[in-house]
């Protein structure tokens, strides 16, 4: 799927990459701030709190340093992984991220081209501004993110439109049952969310419509989190889910361990870019201990605070088998449409691959890969 990135750079040019945008993806941000309202600005770079844990997130990616190593001799590179019983092309995937509608018309859709072009899977949230059939029109790889509705009708049938769109493994996530103290979205009078943009899926819903009367945004805000969740519901996934699961903003051991024990195929290490609990552990400083104490017996998969392919590489260090990515892609998206999104993949995938070559690895496995320094 990728081109070797030698030949691609020397015999093709760098296909994908937008000229007008940064290489350097933390410099998408305040460009997508000039560009966007404030209001879509602030809900996409926003964080909970004061936003420690959302910096906290990107200093732990400084304290951890890579070990290169010399004359490993790999004349290639290959980063096909597998994950949740799929080949994936390269380690990384896009993530959930509601109301892409707000950043840019196209939105999802958008995304979704991108993610069938280059081959990478697309992680579709729940509250997506176009509904998973229209989203699945464009045919990409494509699994499906489920805030669990406090209605088990209603859940039932998001589970099986996503079974029907061709969605091949659900993730569910666990960290957002309600939304944090954001100051951003409060002082922005929650504006992105009360616009009924990101309700798409919940309107084109025949259990949903039934039941919503004549204030459906009102319906939305009391079905959206599901506060009584507890291990044992997880018997309900996996009955109305016949693919993979994997669990979202798992940031305990023990959490990781009760995963495995109710039958999970993976979890996904996230404290949600710091929107939820401000203050929480930095998500790569979580990932450690828990791929000691579950990486063998299932599929680890991170997030929150991957802005460039040294930081993907470092997560594979500490034993992530992918990683998602959000904010960047997000930001591309505002500034170029799906041109933006495959700009920010490819510049992922080319720096995830050099940084592996120049550091002495000819895949994604190798054992080496694990060397790596906590600098406090
Ligand atoms: C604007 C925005 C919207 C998000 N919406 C969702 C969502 O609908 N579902 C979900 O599971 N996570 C959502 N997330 C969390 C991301 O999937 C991801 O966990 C988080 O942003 C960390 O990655 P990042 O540091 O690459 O942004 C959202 C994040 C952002 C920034
Ligand atoms: O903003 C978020 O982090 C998020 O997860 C979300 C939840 C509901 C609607 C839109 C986004």
């Amino acid at each position: 799927m990728y081109a070797d990135f030698q030949n691609e750079i020397y015999l093709n040019g760098l296909t994908d990459i937008v000229p007008s945008l940064p290489t350097d993806l933390t410099r998408l941000e305040p460009l997508a701030e000039k560009k966007l309202s404030r209001e879509a600005y602030d809900y996409v770079a926003g964080a909970a709190g004061t936003g420690d844990t959302a910096r906290e997130n990107r200093e732990a990616f400084r304290r951890h340093r890579l070990v290169p190593r010399m004359l490993a001799g790999h004349t290639t590179c290959d980063l096909t992984t597998s994950v949740l019983g799929e080949t994936l092309p390269a380690p990384v995937l896009l993530g959930p991220v509601g109301v892409l509608r707000q950043l840019h018309p196209d939105g999802e859709l958008a995304v979704a081209r991108a993610a069938e072009k280059m081959g990478v899977t697309m992680v579709l949230s729940t509250a997506a501004s176009y509904t998973l059939e229209e989203v699945a029109e464009a045919a990409g790889p494509r699994w499906y993110q489920l805030y669990w509705p406090n209605d088990r009708d209603l859940a039932i049938s998001f589970l099986e439109r996503a079974k029907a769109a061709g969605y091949t493994a659900l993730v569910v996530t666990l960290d957002t049952f309600m939304l944090a103290w954001r100051p951003h979205d409060l002082d922005n009078a929650y504006l992105p969310f009360l616009r009924g943009l990101g309700n798409q899926n919940y309107f084109a819903d025949p259990v949903f419509s039934a039941a919503a009367g004549d204030n459906p945004i009102l319906h939305w805000a009391s079905l959206f989190g599901n506060p009584s969740l507890t291990w044992d519901d997880l018997v309900f996934l996996r009955e109305h889910w016949d693919g993979p699961i994997a669990l979202k903003g798992i940031q305990d051991t023990e959490d990781a361990r009760r995963a495995v024990d109710a039958g999970m195929d993976g979890i996904v290490v996230s404290n949600h870019g710091g929107r939820q609990v401000d203050g929480a552990i930095a998500a790569l400083d979580a990932l450690p201990p828990i791929t000691h104490a579950v990486g063998d017996q299932i599929d680890v998969l991170f997030d929150s605070g991957i802005r460039s392919g040294a930081d993907v590489v470092k997560a594979l260090a500490l034993g992530a088998k992918a990683v998602l990515v959000a904010r960047p892609y997000a930001y591309g998206l505002a500034l170029a449409g799906e041109a933006g999104v495959r700009h920010v993949l490819r510049c992922l995938l080319a720096e995830t691959e050099l940084t592996l070559r120049l550091s002495g690895h000819g895949d994604v496995t190798s054992p080496s890969l694990e060397i790596l320094q906590n600098v406090t």
